[in-house]
């Protein structure tokens, strides 16, 4: 199974399906609010009929009752994993999964992970923009020990994090980490950021990339090159 799931940050079905020519094996990706928003779910279908392993990241954040329909229908596409925001609390996060379990198709419940703080927040915009005092990491561990009270199966953090987070919440506790730049790239707007190297060194289940390998002149040679770096 591979580590490295590819952002596929795309406002066409065409891009995603040049893109995924490149691959002859099923790799991990992950399906955003762009590639969503432009094709709809269907465009969910047409990856899973390419055999890859699909985490849905629509980072739902709403009310109980409303999370777990979604979470429902969601359920229905068979996507791998999918996620919400710890910032709704434990009540939302237990309702997502309740909604996924009563969706679950062929026996199979997708994962469920609870955003923690963005990759794109710093330690200043917490504190000051959304009013959260302390050290991120404090934050990140409390949700995650939030989101593991509530039965989710992991996080959605920074590389930073991972290791405190396997701590808290124990090894099988799932770290998905985005904020990933090969030492060369530009960091965009990504703020808490790691290479791949510094990710499996930290014990990071998954790395999420999405431009350093999506933008690069060579994206299956970049996809093997990170791969790698994560076995
Ligand atoms: O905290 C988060 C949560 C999600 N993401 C998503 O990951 C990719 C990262 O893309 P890059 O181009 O590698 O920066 C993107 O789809 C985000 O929506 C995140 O970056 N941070």
């Amino acid at each position: 199974m591979s580590k490295t799931i590819v952002a596929l940050d795309f406002s066409s079905k065409e891009e995603v399906v040049q893109f995924l020519s490149q691959f002859n094996e099923p790799i991990y990706v992950k399906i955003g609010m762009e590639l969503t928003y432009a094709c709809g779910l269907d465009i969910v279908k047409t990856v899973k009929d390419m055999g890859h392993n699909i985490f849905l990241d629509l980072k739902l954040h709403d009310i109980p009752n409303t999370v777990k329909g979604g979470m429902k229908n969601l359920a229905k596409l068979g996507v791998d994993i999918t996620n919400v925001h710890a910032a709704g609390g434990i009540a939302m996060m237990k309702a997502a999964k309740e909604g996924l379990k009563e969706g679950a198709q062929g026996g199979k419940t997708p994962l469920c992970i609870a955003v923690t703080q963005l990759t794109s927040t710093s330690k200043e915009a917490m504190n000051n923009e959304l009013g959260i005092d302390g050290e991120v990491i404090d934050c990140v561990v409390k949700y995650a020990l939030n989101a593991k009270e509530a039965g989710l199966d992991g996080v959605v953090c920074s590389v930073h994090e991972a290791a405190a987070i396997k701590k808290a919440c124990g090894p099988d506790f799932l770290t998905v980490t985005p904020g990933i730049r090969l030492a060369s790239d530009s960091v965009d707007d990504q703020k808490r950021v790691a290479t791949p190297a510094y990710a499996k060194e930290q014990g990071c289940d998954y790395i999420v990339v999405g431009r350093s390998i999506t933008k690069s002149k060579n994206p299956k040679e970049t996809y093997d090159l990170i791969e790698n770096m994560m076995k």
